[in-house]
């Protein structure tokens, strides 16, 4: 993919996940970075009229609970830590809400563990909630849900987070704010003349050893995990920028394609990438049989999978499982993640959408699998 057509590429890119570091929210541990997370907001809601969705995943809760607590420097103890991130995470969310709602925004607060993410039940879950908030204007503000996280169920640092959330919303482009102007191709607190690197692909491996250097003092990734988030998101085809965020209008600026901060580029397309990933990793469970209708909606109007079209359920399967599609000779025709399980499919098949509350008594989806996540096996 051309380099240079990258940057225009982002004034096309409609849905965001923006990812704020902790020295920028909290002014370098000396309490929140009112003003700043105000103009953030503000930009944000410029974007949200210009009909671009946001995600925002907000650190700064350790740091700003150590300011509440009367801290000086960040405990080891994890106990300690997650009490000043659940100190801290009131004044964060209190300062986010009264700056959205000056804009009539309704933020929203989501706390995830890397279990919440790589269970597939809970992984949609999720990612229903955040769909459902961004068709209804609500902004999720996310951080790492630091009381229940310990080792094992952490992300640990909240770039990896954001790309991860940029995989579950299937954004267009995730946005790293920090406190340097971008990726330097070495770190500029030691090396005064280090250059920043304007545009790589996220898989060049020359940004490793650009990136080795460590964090600051109240972050905790440093570059290296915002190379490794950049990649991450790639892998379902979103674009990263890693940028100064206090820099005027440094998120509208980002959105006119203008040659700000480091911009990161996937090797492939958003939706191709998916699939490839749907397609070259996971079992089927279990096989739905489907009628003429749906396999020709399926296969020449690209659209999802309505219980209304499936005659037949076979295989003990939970949501989030993948399922082979198989017309009514049994020709495989598609794969995909399934919403419903076996048996809450087994009672919705043939039956119009509109009916699944009445038999279920709720509705998840309209769709027995969306269009995003079904792969088709025949051109
Ligand atoms: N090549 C590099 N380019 C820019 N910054 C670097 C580089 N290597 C290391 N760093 C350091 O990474 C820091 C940003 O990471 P971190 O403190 O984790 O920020 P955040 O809180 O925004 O996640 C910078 O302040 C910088 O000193
Ligand atoms: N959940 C933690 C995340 C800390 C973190 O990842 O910080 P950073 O490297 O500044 O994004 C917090 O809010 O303090």
């Amino acid at each position: 993919m051309q380099q240079d057509n990258q940057r225009e590429k982002l004034t096309k890119a409609k849905r965001w996940v923006v990812k704020i570091g902790s020295a920028l929210l909290t002014a370098n541990g000396k309490g929140l970075a009112t003003e700043a997370m105000q103009q953030w907001v503000e930009q944000i809601a410029t974007l949200r009229r210009q009909g671009i969705e946001v995600v925002l995943v907000s650190s700064g809760s350790v740091a700003q609970g150590m300011v509440r607590l009367g801290w000086a420097s960040r405990p080891r103890a994890i106990h300690e830590l997650q009490v000043a991130a659940a100190v801290g995470q009131m004044g964060l969310i209190q300062a986010y809400e009264s700056f959205f709602r000056q804009h009539n925004i309704s933020p929203a607060q989501v706390l995830l563990t890397h279990a919440d993410l790589s269970n597939r039940q809970r992984y949609l879950n999720a990612r229903s909630a955040l769909r459902t908030m961004l068709e209804l204007g609500v902004i999720p503000i996310i951080n790492e849900n630091d009381t229940v996280a310990t080792d094992e169920i952490r992300f640990g640092d909240n770039d990896t987070l954001g790309a991860l959330v940029a995989n579950l919303v299937e954004a267009d482009l995730l946005v790293i704010l920090t406190d340097q102007q971008g990726l330097y191709d070495a770190d500029p607190r030691i090396h005064k003349t280090a250059k920043l690197v304007s545009t790589a692909p996220a898989s060049s491996k020359a940004l490793d050893k650009m990136a080795a250097g460590s964090a600051g003092t109240l972050g905790r990734g440093g570059m290296m995990t915002k190379v490794r988030a950049a990649r991450l998101a790639a892998r379902s085809g979103a674009q990263t920028v890693i940028v100064g965020g206090a820099q005027p209008s440094v998120l509208t600026r980002v959105a006119t394609g203008e040659e700000i901060g480091t911009l990161l580029t996937p090797e492939q397309e958003r939706l191709a990438a998916r699939k490839q990933w749907l397609a070259g990793h996971l079992q089927t469970r279990g096989r739905l049989v489907i009628d003429a209708g749906a396999v020709r909606v399926l296969m020449e109007e690209g659209r999802s999978l309505l219980p209304v079209g499936v005659s037949v359920i076979e295989g003990h399967f939970q949501r989030g499982e993948m399922v082979a599609c198989v017309d009514i000779q049994g020709e495989p025709i598609a794969n995909g993640l399934v919403n419903y399980s076996a048996d809450e499919a087994k009672q919705i098949i043939g039956k119009p959408s509109h009916q699944i509350e009445g038999v279920l008594g709720y509705v998840d989806e309209p769709e027995l699998i969306h269009r995003d996540n079904l792969v088709l096996l025949r051109d």
